[in-house]
């Protein structure tokens, strides 16, 4: 969110896109107010030895109690210290104790959020535990007990209330991160390669950084009142001026000089009130920022279209036609054949030669009543190099769970409860296997398996520009320079019809179509030379004319590189337009498989023959295919 608010990007259209946060805070009064206080209580604690006329301890005992005068601005306290030096001075310790805090909570529950929203499971329970019982223990008491072991000292108190406060950002960050962690675009970051700690760092860490920055905040204004109470109750370190400390100086004397109690009341609840100010404006400013890029993307995507109805469309679309592709260099990494890993065991002798072959696979989910629900069951095919593999059914026929069986991508209660899936000669499942091998997969996934998904815009993260999204996988996995992979980021970008890639490279993804955003993913895919190209409805959510011109080029680009493609569809006409050979699947179960010219020629069954005819011209139109009764 941050990134994208602050990052000036051209847009498709070619204006420049700027959502400053700092210049929409500076523009809002409540947050220049706060921002002025803040920095003048730091200036105040920074060069407080050269601002501050006196030691903080330096009592003149014939002045207790002084009203305001030329030597003591401010006046002085019960002993006949200079409040304004003291005031300085505790600005010091209590802004910094107060940072100190917040620090040990950031680092406490931050890092433990990121890891139990993400990941769940037993991390996630047990941290909930342990979370569970920090928040029950009585705050004061603690503190009171750990002031009696430990003494006075701020520090430690500021330690222990960070430990305390700390589940206030782990159930933050949790719930932020549970809330993105299963969007497309962060399964699509998975599919591109990147480990689990970069999609952290890169994909989820910008979602909760607003709200941490906002959070932190309060914390600062709670840990400085927490801070001020516990010495204001006398259990402070009376030799350290402090704003706490002063406070109770004050109260003692509150009737003989109000005067010495107004000073650190009134510098606490200035900076205490600054801080919550600020938090406020840096929400306001985001959600300003949100609705801006809301606007602009709207209006990029008018342009966009105005564009795509104008005479830029011909320029477009001329650039997917064979004689305008920029020809792509020969792949230039040797196939690398799949080891099998230590303990699994070899692939049956005669199948290593197919790139991708499923043998009975059967995918289950258990129930609450202890039976397994069967979506995959016992299916059989093989794609090799070179060749499309469309997989057909009408929808809920377990198309993707077979697709998703080979990329490894299944949710986590999956089981493979049947057969084995081998990938170059190497299983990913192998027999007995009850879930796909994620370290086999991760090692294939973004390098050899690459992934086209259905809905392009989900699948690209909203913080990050589209040559950023290209570029990263491409520097990870090609081991190639940041130049180097922008380099062959544009090249791909013109590659798949892209008319000015410069300005699309710099686009965030609401600033480009849907359609150029299938390019992108495309591109995407094509950018660390897969063996394998998974597509799951690549089309699905372009409008006819674009879903037209992707077919295309995909199917240009398998044809010029020789890769193998797996293309999941309900839509026979797509299978008759790009596959090779066809597998058609209903309720789970392979009815049918082989070449595609046979299969349309001769379909033998009678639910391929219902699939077909739903799509013949001149019939009437069938909505349904409960004819065909289920097996
Ligand atoms: N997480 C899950 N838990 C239980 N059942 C699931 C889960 N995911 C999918 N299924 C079931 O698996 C079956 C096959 O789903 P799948 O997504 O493979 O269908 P599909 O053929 O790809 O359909 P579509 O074209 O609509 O995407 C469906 O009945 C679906 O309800």
């Amino acid at each position: 969110m941050t990134t994208q608010a602050t990052s000036p990007a051209t847009g498709q259209n070619g204006t420049v896109v700027r959502s400053n946060v700092f210049l929409r805070l500076l523009k809002n009064p409540l947050g220049v107010t706060a921002t002025v206080i803040l920095l003048a209580m730091l200036v105040l604690a920074v060069f407080a030895p050269v601002i501050a006329p006196f030691d903080q301890n330096y009592a003149n005992l014939a002045k207790p109690m002084a009203m305001p005068d030329g030597v003591n601005i401010l006046g002085t306290d019960s002993a006949g210290r200079d409040i304004f030096s003291r005031l300085a001075y505790g600005a010091q310790l209590t802004l910094l104790s107060a940072l100190l805090c917040a620090a040990v909570a950031i680092a406490i529950g931050l890092p433990t959020g990121l890891i139990a929203g993400y990941y769940g499971g037993f991390f996630d329970t047990a941290s909930n535990w342990v979370v569970s019982i920090l928040m029950s223990l009585p705050g004061l008491i603690v503190l009171l007990t750990i002031r009696a072991a430990f003494g006075p000292s701020v520090w430690t108190a500021m330690i222990a209330f960070g430990i305390l406060i700390s589940p206030s950002y782990f159930r933050l960050t949790r719930s932020a991160v549970q809330s993105v962690r299963n969007e497309l675009y962060v399964d699509a970051a998975r599919v591109a390669g990147l480990s689990d700690a970069s999609i952290i760092g890169r994909h989820i860490f910008s979602v909760v950084r607003a709200p941490i920055i906002i959070q932190t905040a309060a914390v600062c204004g709670i840990a400085i009142a927490i801070q001020s109470g516990l010495e204001f109750l006398g259990l402070g370190d009376p030799s350290k001026a402090t704003w706490g400390v002063m406070l109770n100086d004050g109260f003692k004397n509150v009737y003989l000089a109000p005067q010495v109690l107004l000073w650190p009341a009134l510098a606490m609840a200035l900076t205490i009130g600054a801080l919550v100010l600020l938090g406020n404006a840096i929400r306001d400013a985001l959600e300003d920022a949100d609705k801006a890029s809301g606007k602009k993307a709207a209006a990029a995507s008018a342009a966009v279209i105005g564009a795509a109805l104008g005479s830029a469309t011909s320029a477009a679309m001329g650039a997917t036609s064979g004689a305008d592709v920029v020809p792509h260099q020969a792949k230039v990494r040797p196939v690398a054949k799949s080891r099998p890993v230590a303990g699994t065991p070899a692939v049956a002798e005669g199948t290593e030669h197919h790139l991708v072959k499923v043998t009975h696979l059967g995918v289950g989910y258990p129930q609450a009543d202890g039976t397994v629900k069967k979506v995959v069951d016992d299916v059989s095919f093989h794609v090799d190099r070179g060749e499309i593999v469309g997989i057909v059914g009408e929808s809920g026929s377990g198309k993707s769970q077979t697709a998703f069986s080979i990329l490894g991508l299944l949710p986590d209660n999956a089981r493979i409860v049947a057969g084995t899936i081998q990938f170059d000669g190497a299983y990913t499942v192998a027999p007995a296997d009850d879930r796909v091998d994620e370290d086999r997969v991760r090692r294939l996934r973004g390098k050899r398996i690459a992934y086209i998904p259905q809905e392009p815009m989900s699948n690209l993260d909203p913080a990050f520009t589209v040559g950023y999204q290209l570029v990263t996988p491409m520097v990870r996995v090609l081991k190639i320079t940041k130049a180097e992979a922008k380099a062959r980021a544009l090249k791909l970008l013109a590659d798949v019809g892209i008319p000015n890639p410069d300005r699309t490279f710099a686009a965030y993804p609401h600033e480009v179509s849907g359609g150029m955003a299938q390019r992108v993913l495309i591109a995407g895919a094509m950018s660390c030379e897969p063996d394998l190209i998974i597509a799951d409805e690549p089309t699905t959510a372009l409008d006819v004319t674009v879903q037209a011109e992707v077919l295309d080029l995909l199917r240009e680009l398998q044809g010029r590189l020789g890769m193998g493609m797996v293309l999941v569809t309900h839509n026979f006409g797509v299978v008759a337009d790009l596959c090779d050979r066809v597998v058609v699947m209903q309720n789970g179960r392979l009815v049918e498989e082989g070449p595609v010219r046979d299969i349309l020629r001769s379909p033998k069954d009678p639910y391929t023959q219902m699939l077909l005819a739903s799509m013949l011209e001149g019939k009437e139109p069938r909505t349904q295919l409960t004819k065909v009764a289920a097996r």
